[in-house]
């Protein structure tokens, strides 16, 4: 199934105002690349994720998709979540209760326009991909929590977005399943190119997903570059006590006082 590249750049620069809070951000992303965002609780990350699908409104700005402007505050352009061809996949990964695991995926390509029986044929193919072809019957309440984030993230793909929003994916996970997550998202995105954001706490997944990392603290870009520039030359607090989650020494830039 590997396929021409469908994806598209990203380029947003748009604000969210709400009573005690501003959002106000620049970002792009290539075709294809994956860019991470990062920033501490109440930054504002989810509401970058809002807007990009569309569940949140923009208050001035413009969102664009390859040629595509999906919001453009100024033009009052807002095109609606379903028109996006915007993926999502959250921490719960959202599948659908009463499908198996088989119909769920088929949903997704079948949003694309395909015929029923075309769609429950790639998704058996996604299934055998992700080695959970035993699993085509279960139901998401019969699946354990990796299994169903490896499902949910091969229906995301099975729509084939030109922007996949990705959020927390990892959380709850133990440290064997997030890594052989990180390495499945990874192989996914290889083989079928897709123009991605992340939202993660971890800076293993920035690492190992991402080629840039946006830090994002109080509604604003503090902090933006590829993710080795940005963890080995931490500007804030914030990117600094990150940097320290991945085992870099960030001694040079502090001055201890004892
Ligand atoms: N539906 C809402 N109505 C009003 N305020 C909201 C709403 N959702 C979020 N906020 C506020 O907007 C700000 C940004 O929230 P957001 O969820 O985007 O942060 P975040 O960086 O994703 O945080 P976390 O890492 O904790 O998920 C916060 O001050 C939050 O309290």
């Amino acid at each position: 199934m590997s396929e021409t590249l469908q994806t598209s750049a990203l380029s947003a620069s748009f604000s969210v105002h709400r009573p005690g809070f501003s959002l106000d951000i620049t970002i792009d992303a290539l075709p294809g690349e994956t860019i991470a965002i990062m920033g501490p609780s109440g930054a504002g990350k989810t509401t970058v994720l809002g807007a990009l699908s569309g569940l949140i409104p923009i208050d001035a700005g413009r969102i664009q998709l390859g040629d595509r402007v999906l919001a453009d505050r100024e033009r009052e352009v807002h095109v609606a979540p379903s028109k996006r061809r915007v993926s999502s996949l959250g921490q719960e990964g959202d599948l659908f209760p009463h499908m198996t695991a088989l119909q769920n995926i088929a949903f997704a390509a079948r949003a694309r326009g395909v015929d029923r029986e075309t769609a429950l044929s790639e998704a058996g193919q996604w299934l055998e991909r992700i080695g959970l072809t035993a699993l085509t019957s279960n139901r998401p309440s019969e699946l354990s929590g990796g299994q169903a984030k490896r499902i949910a993230l091969v229906r995301a793909l099975a729509a084939r977005p030109q922007l996949l929003l990705v959020d927390e994916p990892l959380v709850s996970l133990d440290v064997e399943a997030a890594q052989d997550m990180r390495e499945l998202i990874t192989a996914q995105l290889q083989e079928h190119p897709t123009t991605t954001v992340l939202v993660s706490h971890d800076a293993r997944d920035a690492e190992q997903l991402a080629s840039r990392l946006f830090i994002v603290e109080g509604g604003e870009i503090t902090q933006a570059g590829s993710v080795s520039e940005v963890l080995d030359e931490p500007a804030t607090r914030f990117v600094r006590a990150l940097a320290r989650s991945t085992g870099r020494s960030t001694d040079h830039s502090t001055v201890e006082t004892e």
